[in-house]
């Protein structure tokens, strides 16, 4: 469990006493988990102004005002309700940020998978985002599933036209059971496009090496995931944020490690692990869109990249730990399950 301390005491370090919940992980090992509430504001911000970082206005709207902070999701929706949009929109209301969407693609998706892919019209898409972005503005914008090319690129430049910079990207390609969420041609278009406009890229490991053009289980340690974060640090994101929910690494049995890389704090050192306890569960629909909304939404909360990766982690893990196994395959997350004072992990 050395790693786990390390990510605790860090964790404790940061942001004082680890008041979460302490208990016994998968591996058998001690564990603690930081409730998202204990996570301060940026250090010196005065606890009423704990929204104090979106003061400053970052997208571009003639009434862009401060409160409440607004995050706007570019992605597919998910009637299954557990991951795409409405694992955004659960997210951002639990965490205090008002949430908004622009849908690329209907999907007919359940706990067994999916069933059928209905891409929305690129105008379609961009009007909405015209919609918002035009008039309620945003603080931060994530996207997810965006399906094809013309879909990526003409998302690339609309956000470039809005001068939007916290944008978290997660590109998305496939579904928990292996269907696949996009086009080909998409993938080339998310590396080259908008991987580049991204403050921070979150893949997953399939994904990772997708982009890398690797073979898919390429990636299976820690240090290649750390490889692999640095190689898509140069296409052009800020940080990349490689979750590791897929790793079968036999040296980190029990653990959920993620890396985070690039920063100017981070530039020419290792990247940094985000470490938890691995939650023996098979309902984890939704663990990858729930932490790109989360990090979506402390972002437009003004936390810096770091203490947003790290609350975002944390938020996940309770909602993984309280999954509801809706249906006969694989159950989502309980999104309000950071709010319970235990969150079923002991
Ligand atoms: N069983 C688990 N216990 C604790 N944390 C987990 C578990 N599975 C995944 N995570 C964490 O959840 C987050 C999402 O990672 P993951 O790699 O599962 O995303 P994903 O594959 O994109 O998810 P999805 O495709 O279902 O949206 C990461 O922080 C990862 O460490
Ligand atoms: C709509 C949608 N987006 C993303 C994912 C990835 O989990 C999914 N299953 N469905």
């Amino acid at each position: 469990m050395r790693d786990f301390d390390n990510w605790a005491a860090s964790a404790r370090n940061q942001h004082g006493q680890l008041s979460g919940l302490a208990g016994t992980s998968a591996a058998g090992g001690q564990y603690a988990i930081q409730l998202p509430q204990d996570v301060e504001p940026p250090a010196g911000r005065e606890p009423e102004a704990a929204y104090a970082g979106i003061r400053e206005p970052i997208a571009y709207s003639a009434e862009l005002t401060g409160w409440p902070p607004r995050v706007l999701t570019i992605a597919g929706s998910d009637s299954g309700g557990g991951a795409g949009i409405q694992a955004d929109l659960k997210t951002c209301q639990e965490l205090g940020v008002f949430g908004m969407s622009a849908i690329t693609a209907v999907t007919s998706q359940n706990s067994r998978g999916v069933h059928a892919v209905y891409p929305m019209q690129e105008e379609a898409v961009l009007s909405q985002i015209d919609a918002v972005l035009g008039d309620i503005g945003a603080h931060a914008v994530k996207t997810g599933m965006l399906y094809s090319s013309d879909i990526v690129k003409s998302v690339a430049s609309k956000l470039d036209a809005y001068g939007i910079r916290k944008l978290v990207v997660d590109p998305v390609l496939v579904a928990k059971d292996g269907s696949p969420l996009f086009r080909r041609d998409a993938v080339n278009a998310l590396r080259d496009e908008l991987l580049p406009r991204a403050l921070v890229a979150t893949p997953n490991l399939p994904e990772a090496c997708e982009l890398l053009g690797m073979e898919e289980s390429a990636i299976r340690s820690v240090s290649d995931m750390m490889e692999a974060a640095n190689m898509l640090l140069r296409f052009g994101p800020k940080y990349v944020l490689l979750k590791g929910g897929h790793l079968e690494d036999e040296a980190f049995r029990g653990l959920a490690i993620d890396v985070l890389a690039g920063g100017d704090r981070l530039a020419g050192t290792e990247p940094l692990t985000l470490s938890g306890p691995r939650i023996a569960t098979r309902h984890t629909h939704g663990t990858g869109c729930s932490t790109a909304a989360a990090i979506a939404a402390y972002l437009a909360r003004g936390f810096e990249m770091e203490h947003a990766a790290r609350a975002a982690k944390c938020f996940v893990a309770a909602a993984i730990a309280r999954a509801v196994p809706l249906g006969g395959g694989i159950g989502s997350l309980w999104h309000a399950a950071h709010r319970e004072p235990a969150h079923g992990l002991q």
